[in-house]
């Protein structure tokens, strides 16, 4: 499936018309995930579909899912902007970051350096990228384009040598263990546990996939995760302001934001 995803990018990527550049303020998805709101940071994310789930949410309205998870205290927003597999869209990554006053994470599969202009024009303030879909030294070259370009960047790994042999390369301020193996689209949090003790101590660690319960969010915090990345069970709640608070177990945010 992986592969098929990064078939269709190269495709995209040949007939890619850079998008004209919107005007918005960037914030930092580091600053934000440093001082989280609330005890363990959040990236919540506005996703209408995924590959191994089919259409999470039918009646699906990307702005107003934001604005309600920014009512609802999330630290970060990520969006997805891959069409094919995901039925996101970069107009739905530029509208929110006009609207929300948040940072903005482009969840889509970064493999050309024109991804990054693209990402820039629409508006975001930082791009996933993905360890194993390009060698690393390719990831290195994106990540120092990225940071040129002034785009922060969530780097993710999906197991212990894949970050290991990242880290020989380079060390990544922000780094994101996926729970999720992506042959067997199976989640399971011990990854988080796992590769969380290599993550090095100045980089902030991301627990990303496979979150639905209180439980989920204690466990990934003792594991040493500064923040979650948390898709399906908040785009499944009654509202996207109480998925938050129900994830969190009704955890009040700090008083001193
Ligand atoms: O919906 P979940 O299980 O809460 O997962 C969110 C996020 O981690 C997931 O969407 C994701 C993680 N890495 C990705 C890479 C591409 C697309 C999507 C993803």
């Amino acid at each position: 499936m992986l592969n098929q995803i990064i078939e269709t990018k190269r495709t995209e990527i040949k007939s890619l018309v850079q998008p004209s550049l919107v005007n918005v303020q960037k914030k930092s998805l580091y600053q934000a995930l440093s001082k989280p709101n609330r005890s363990i940071g959040l990236i919540a994310e506005v996703k209408k579909a995924s590959p191994s789930k089919g259409i999470i949410k039918e009646d699906f309205n990307p702005l107003e899912i934001a604005l309600g998870y920014e009512i609802g205290g999330a630290d970060a927003l990520s969006v997805l902007t891959d069409r094919p597999y995901f039925k996101g869209h970069r107009d739905y990554l530029s509208a929110i970051k006009q609207q929300v006053n948040l940072p903005v994470l482009r969840k889509d599969f970064i493999i050309d350096r024109v991804q990054i202009e693209e990402s820039v024009r629409m508006g975001a303030d930082a791009i996933l990228l993905i360890a194993g879909v390009v060698p690393n030294i390719e990831l290195k070259r994106l990540y120092e384009e990225a940071a040129g370009a002034g785009l922060e960047c969530l780097v993710e790994v999906h197991a212990k040598e894949e970050l290991e042999s990242l880290l020989h390369e380079f060390t990544p301020s922000i780094i994101g263990v996926n729970n999720r193996n992506l042959k067997t689209f199976t989640t399971d949090l011990s990854q988080t546990e796992t590769i969380g003790s290599l993550v090095p101590r100045n980089s902030l660690f991301v627990s990303e996939s496979g979150i639905h319960v209180t439980e989920d969010l204690e466990r990934v915090k003792r594991a040493g995760a500064h923040a979650v990345l948390v898709g399906e069970s908040l785009m499944r709640a009654e509202s996207p302001a109480e998925g938050i608070d129900s994830l969190y177990g009704g955890e009040h945010i700090a008083a001193t934001r």
